[in-house]
């Protein structure tokens, strides 16, 4: 039966010893990143997700960005060789994790690198950013794991801003959506609608016409809004300052036949 389970991991107390590359640096305050957290991890149970908390990593400041250590594809969970050599150590706990939810698991190996957070699914088509992050071995590698399984890889350049999905992420009926300025190529989309604030393109589709959405998008929830979708809105501002959005705090499980 189809699952409907969200990873998620506790911040660990160093968080705002957490990496920032294109922004600049501005404390993050633990206490309420935690609680921000646990109002994040609310809102997909409200939605119908059963949250399940890998084992916590409190030395790791980044480990809270559970998205950027696996990569899910129908049943087969593809654990990641992070660009950033700090958060290699990260995957060890989500790795244990997807196998004790019954995941067939697969890895990137060096000298491959790619971070979760380059990679945006929609439908069989898995779009992934090859930027700071992710190397060109990493691609390959994404593509020799999924596509035998029916996906089609399209990789795309990424240099403005951390992730392909801090640039760009997708609707249920499939829009690209992102902030102009940041997207490399808006045209390698078929379907692109531009929105008016960085942080508005960044959606997880809870399921139906629901999209979790971070606070700080208000105008581009409107719009959302206005074309019939339903943002859930939470406030994520402990982890912007680290470049973290919405996207990233969770990975959802969604075709385990477990
Ligand atoms: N997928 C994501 O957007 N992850 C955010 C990671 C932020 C973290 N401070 C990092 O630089 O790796």
């Amino acid at each position: 039966m189809p699952s409907k389970k969200a990873l998620i991991r506790r911040p660990s107390p160093r968080l705002a010893e957490g990496l920032v590359t294109h922004i600049e640096r501005e404390k993050a305050d633990v206490e309420l990143a935690v609680e921000q957290w646990e109002a994040y991890a609310e809102a997909l149970r409200t939605h119908g997700w059963e949250t399940v908390e890998v084992d916590s990593a409190d030395d790791c400041p980044d480990s809270v960005f559970v998205e950027d250590t696996v990569v899910m594809y129908k049943n087969v969970a593809l654990i990641t060789r992070p660009g950033a050599e700090s958060r290699r150590v990260e995957t060890t706990g989500v790795e244990e994790a997807v196998a004790r939810l019954g995941c067939s698991v697969n890895w990137i190996w060096e000298p491959g690198t790619l971070d979760g957070g380059d990679v945006l699914k929609i439908g069989d088509t898995i779009y992934v950013g090859r930027g700071g992050r992710t190397n060109a071995a990493g691609v390959q590698q994404l593509r020799a794991a999924f596509e035998p399984l029916g996906a089609r890889v399209v990789a795309v350049p990424v240099s403005k801003v951390l992730h392909l999905k801090s640039a760009v992420t997708a609707l249920p009926d499939g829009t690209v959506i992102g902030h102009i300025p940041k997207v490399d190529r808006p045209s390698l989309f078929p379907r692109f609608l531009s929105v008016p604030e960085e942080s508005g393109s960044h959606v997880v589709l809870l399921g139906g016409s629901k999209l979790l959405m971070a606070a700080s998008a208000p105008q581009t929830a409107e719009l959302f809004t206005d074309l019939g979708h339903e943002p859930v809105m939470v406030d994520i501002s402990e982890f912007e300052k680290l470049e973290g959005c919405v996207t990233c705090l969770s990975v959802r499980v969604r075709e385990l036949y477990a």
